[in-house]
């Protein structure tokens, strides 16, 4: 009996204990459990983030890395040089002036050195003029000013000749003419120089060698490729350009020039640059031809900007054949300048007296090699002073 007691009395026991338990664990008011945290977001280094992963991409749960992109092809930017600076550039080529020029100087101080200068000597030196390219009128006009100062001097040192043929030759070549060449920018507005000639003159790559001059004179340059006859032409500028950072614009193959002009003077005008070189076609198809271009060209120019600068190219190797295209684009174009290329090659520097005189306007430029920088201001003393030898 007392073994079924004990029996009963654990099994209250064990019932109360689970009884309070449950109250326990079911009773009101007790706090719920706290929520489970989500794991945080894997924060990307800066550099993996993929692009747009800013403050509004905040929130998101996951960043996945970008896709793959391909390859961009890699482009190699040419080098731009910097060509050195206009002046005194006819000095250091001045070897290449003495070379193709001195034996008319050596010729010309022979004669006059002479003890008895009778006719047939003064036929002489007139002749060596008229060789040179001097043409007959300024000849005459030398040989006329050397007969009477011989007269007045009687005898003559070889450094008074040298002197006399120095101020004779200088006379005719002008030193007193303006040869700026008016680059100067008017306010936000480009200068303007516009490059004509007959092609292969020399005109693109003389373009090209004035666009370095300018860049190594401190200015930035446009280039407009307005000889739309020559794909090759706008190419072959578009390379010198690029040479020296300035950009060229161009059109296509047989395109309107006077567009690309207008856009050439355009872009000048919005990147504020200091010069506009426009290089145009120079067929000689016809006279009326070419004027309706080359005024058309520069009409539409003055639409935006003035034309400071009409430059004309002229082989100098070509003589009198030369000149005589020159003069038709004198007479349809305002020329305020000539360069003149090709003179290492020629021992008829005279053709820059000639040339002068026939067309009215000053030679401002001389081509003296195929170098880059074998362009320069045009410096008559320095000129003078190679054909002579020192
Ligand atoms: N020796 C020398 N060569 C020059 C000079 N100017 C240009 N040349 C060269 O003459 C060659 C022929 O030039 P061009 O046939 O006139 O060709 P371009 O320069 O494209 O001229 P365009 O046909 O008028 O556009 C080129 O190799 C030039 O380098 C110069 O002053 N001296």
């Amino acid at each position: 009996m007392d073994g079924y007691l004990g029996v009963i009395v654990i099994v209250a026991v064990v019932a109360l204990l689970a009884a309070g338990g449950l109250f326990l664990l079911f009773r009101p008011g007790r706090k719920a459990p706290p929520p489970v945290k989500p794991p945080e977001t894997p924060v990307l280094p800066e550099e993996k983030r993929p692009a747009g992963t800013g403050a509004e991409d905040e929130g998101a749960t996951t960043t996945l890395p970008p896709p793959a992109k391909p390859a961009e092809p890699v482009v190699v930017e040419p080098e731009v040089e910097v060509p050195p600076p206009s002046a005194g550039r006819m000095v250091r080529l001045r070897s290449r002036l003495a070379r193709s020029q001195s034996a008319l100087g050596r010729g010309l101080l022979e004669l006059l050195s002479r003890d008895r200068l009778d006719d047939d000597v003064w036929d002489e030196i007139e002749e060596s003029l008229i060789t040179a390219d001097v043409g007959v009128a300024p000849t005459q006009v030398m040989v006329e000013e050397l007969r009477t100062k011989v007269k007045v001097l009687g005898s003559r040192t070889p450094d008074e000749v040298r002197g006399l043929l120095r101020e004779q030759l200088l006379a005719q070549i002008g030193p007193g003419l303006d040869r700026t060449l008016h680059v100067r920018k008017h306010g936000e507005r480009p200068a303007v120089v516009l490059v004509v000639g007959v092609n292969g003159t020399g005109k693109t790559t003389t373009t090209g060698k004035l666009a370095r001059s300018l860049v190594g004179d401190g200015k930035r340059v446009v280039l407009g490729a307005a000889d739309t006859f020559r794909a090759a032409a706008a190419d072959q500028l578009q390379t010198w350009g690029e040479r020296v950072g300035a950009d060229t614009v161009r059109g296509p193959e047989g395109g309107d020039p006077a567009s690309v002009a207008f856009d050439a003077v355009a872009k000048g005008t919005e990147e504020k640059v200091d010069v506009v070189i426009v290089d145009t076609a120079g067929r000689l198809h016809t006279k009326t031809g070419l004027m309706d271009e080359l005024g058309k060209v520069k009409r539409v120019i003055e639409k935006k900007a003035t034309v400071d600068e009409v430059l004309l190219v002229l082989d100098a190797t070509t003589g009198q054949n030369g000149m005589r295209q020159a003069q038709v684009f004198a007479e349809v174009v305002n020329i305020t300048g000539i360069a003149l290329t090709k003179l290492d090659g020629t021992a008829k520097g005279g053709i820059v007296i000639s040339v002068q005189r026939e067309l009215g306007v000053p030679v401002k430029l001389v081509g003296l090699g195929e170098g880059p920088d074998d362009l320069a201001p045009f410096d008559p003393e320095v000129f003078v002073d190679a054909i002579l030898g020192d």
